[in-house]
């Protein structure tokens, strides 16, 4: 009998590209590739799709204005657990122990006041907002279409997801979803080594994640979670999905997976660094990240797992990633730096509520 070497590196993965030409009439066909890789890979990449390429450099080009700025004033917008706001280095990543060293400015669909003062101001940096709320509507418009026809899919009703994310109209107060731009360091004359992540290895909290990469600025790799075999995947084979212009990568959340009985999966994903002989100068990315409402309730058609609103799931994942994160302890592989916790200090809240233990970890 042939033995199975259990020992082989398992193959790398195929991200499937789904096309939404001819979207009425495709429908059905559209449907069952997106449940097909959703269900297999937890990612694929989007074309042929309703957003054109002027859009993507415009957004880019706002965000490259917004990260522009002297720390200072992108500090008047400090992040706020309602997940709005500017954050530097404040993400830690139970995979890694250490801050991703990259800051993000989000912006959310709440209308209330705490909303209001995350806008950095017109005189700060002109056209923002305005330009920033256009992009937003426009992903969100296309992240509907996604979401109901994997709501169908999983035998779910047409709106669930798209219901138990962004509510339509009139009240978005309950809203935790969230555009988020994305920069990450410049690592010129840097040699972090193998083990060194602008993004450590992670599985998304949300339904379902949009990004838009730019061409030149790859790194971003993912690892199907039942291939890992070792923790957070070190050592197992990584697919890098390479940057193709004009294609959106998209992939399946946790809380989508516990929607859909796990049939569609979260996968892991990590942002490698740039090698000797890569472009090594920042990395913008713009991702919007479909998230359950407060409220939202979720279960699955087959009420695999009990009910649990959309807030319950959000604590819960927080609370885990934080005791991972302080349990790593990981932080021989890098200090951090003076300028990070000066950066954020006078944060009333900061990243993804993890900069405390940032500071904690470093201190303990
Ligand atoms: O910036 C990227 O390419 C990936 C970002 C990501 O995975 C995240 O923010 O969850
Ligand atoms: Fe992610």
């Amino acid at each position: 009998m042939p033995s199975v070497d259990v020992t082989a590196p398992p193959s790398p993965a195929v991200v499937p590209q789904i096309s939404l030409r001819d979207f009425d009439a495709r429908r059905e066909e559209i449907k069952e590739q997106l449940i097909d890789a959703a269900s297999n890979i937890g990612f694929f990449t989007l074309v042929d799709h309703p957003i054109p390429l002027e859009h993507v450099d415009a957004a880019f080009a706002l965000a490259e204005r917004f990260f522009d700025l002297p720390m200072d004033i992108k500090q008047k917008t400090p992040w706020s657990a309602k997940n709005m706001g500017f954050e530097y280095q404040s993400q830690v990543r139970p995979s890694t122990g250490y801050p991703d060293p990259k800051e993000s400015y989000q912006i959310g669909f709440r209308l209330d006041d705490e909303a209001e003062r995350c806008w950095p101001a017109e005189e700060d940096c002109r056209g923002f907002r305005k330009g920033a709320e256009a992009f937003k509507s426009e992903v969100r418009e296309l992240s509907l279409k996604v979401m109901e026809l994997l709501a169908e899919g999983v035998g779910l009703p047409t709106d669930t997801f798209t219901k138990g994310t962004v509510p339509i109209q009139p009240d978005c107060s309950d809203s935790m979803s969230t555009l988020r731009m994305l920069k990450y360091h410049d690592c010129s004359d840097k040699d972090f080594g193998p083990d060194y992540f602008r993004a450590g290895a992670h599985a998304d909290f949300d339904v379902l994640t949009l990004l838009f990469q730019r061409e030149g600025q790859d790194g971003l790799e993912l690892c199907p979670g039942r291939k890992l075999s070792t923790e957070f995947g070190y050592g197992d084979e990584w697919t890098p999905i390479k940057v193709e212009r004009g294609a959106i990568v998209i992939n399946v959340g946790d809380q989508l997976m516990r929607w859909s009985d796990d049939r569609l999966k979260s996968t892991f994903h990590r942002v490698r660094c740039p090698r000797e002989g890569e472009y090594k100068g920042p990395r913008y990315s713009i991702g919007f990240f479909n998230q359950a409402t407060r409220d939202a309730v979720i279960q699955g058609p087959n009420k695999a797992y009990p009910k649990i609103t959309g807030g319950e799931f959000i604590a819960q994942a927080m609370q885990r990633n934080f005791e991972a994160a302080m349990a790593k302890k990981k932080l021989q592989t890098y200090a951090i730096s003076e300028e990070t916790i000066k950066a954020n200090q006078g944060f009333e809240a900061s990243g993804t509520g993890l900069a405390k233990a940032a500071v904690a970890v470093a201190a303990a």
